[in-house]
C-alpha cells in the first residue's frame, strides 16, 4: 500500500499496490501492519456499506462529536465517487479547509479520516457503494455535521445534486457572509460540535485526485 498524506492533518489516500496476473489482479487493502509504520491505527469496531442508487446523491457533512473519536477508512466498491474532507477543528491551521478526492471502485483507492473531521461525498455514477471501516461501534447522539453547500466551505460539486437526506439538507450554515477568506487567522470556537457561530472560514485546498 501506498500512504500518501494530504494538506489537511489526519486525512490520508490510500493506494493499493496490485499484484497483476493472467486472472487479474491481488492487492490488500487493509494492514494493520503497514498502517502502524504510517503512523495510522485502524481498530476495526464496525464495517458499514452505503449503496446509492442515482448519480448525484450527496451524503454529508458528518463527523462524531466528543467524546466519540471515530476514524473511519472509507472506499468506493462499486462505481465513482468524489470524497470530500473539511476540517472543522477551529484550531487547526487548515482550519475549514478541504480536500477532495475521486475514489471508484476502479482506481481501489481508499481514504483514511481522523477523529474529528467532518467526511461526505458525491456520486459519480449510478449505483454506487461506499464502504466504511470504523474504529468505534455506531453511538447515535453525537452527530455533527456542516452543510454540504455551505458557501464558506466552498465545495464545488461535480455535479447537480440528485438526491440528499432530511438530516443532510438541514445542518445549518456557518455564520457570516461572502466568501471564504484567506487562511491562516485564528476564529473563536464555535459550540460543541455543530461549527454555527465561526467569524473566519479559509477556502479549500484543492482536489487531490
Ligand atoms: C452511520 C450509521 C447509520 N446507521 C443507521 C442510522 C439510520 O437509520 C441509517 C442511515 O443513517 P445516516 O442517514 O446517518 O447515513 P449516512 O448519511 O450515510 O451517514 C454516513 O455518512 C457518511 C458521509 C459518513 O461519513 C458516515 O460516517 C456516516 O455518517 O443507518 C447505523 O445503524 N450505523 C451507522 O454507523
Amino acid at each position: 500500500m501506498i500512504i500518501t498524506p494530504t494538506p489537511i492533518a489526519g486525512v490520508m489516500i490510500v493506494d493499493v499496490e496490485p499484484f497483476p496476473d493472467a486472472r487479474g489482479m491481488f492487492a490488500r487493502t487493509f494492514c494493520a501492519d503497514e498502517f502502524a509504520a504510517a503512523g495510522l491505527t485502524v481498530d476495526v469496531a464496525q464495517c458499514s456499506v452505503a449503496y446509492n442508487a442515482s448519480a448525484g446523491t450527496v451524503r454529508g457533512m458528518h463527523w462524531a462529536g466528543e467524546p466519540v473519536r471515530e476514524t473511519k477508512l472509507v472506499r468506493c466498491t462499486r462505481g465513482a465517487l468524489l470524497d470530500v474532507v473539511v476540517d472543522p477543528r477551529p484550531d487547526s491551521p487548515t482550519y475549514l479547509r478541504h480536500v477532495a478526492v475521486e475514489l471508484s471502485a476502479d482506481n481501489h483507492r481508499a481514504l483514511f479520516i481522523d477523529a474529528g473531521l467532518a467526511h461526505g461525498y458525491q456520486t459519480l455514477v449510478d449505483s454506487t457503494e461506499a464502504t466504511y471501516q470504523m474504529n468505534v461501534p455506531f453511538t447515535p447522539g453525537h452527530d455533527r455535521g456542516l452543510r454540504f453547500d455551505d458557501p464558506r466551505l466552498g465545495i464545488v460539486w461535480p455535479l447537480p445534486v440528485s438526491v440528499i437526506s432530511d438530516k443532510d439538507r438541514a445542518w445549518p450554515l456557518l455564520a457570516g457572509d461572502g466568501p471564504a477568506g484567506p487562511s491562516g487567522d485564528a476564529a473563536p470556537p464555535g459550540p460543541p460540535g455543530i461549527q454555527r457561530d465561526v467569524a473566519h472560514a479559509s477556502g479549500g485546498v484543492g482536489a487531490t485526485a
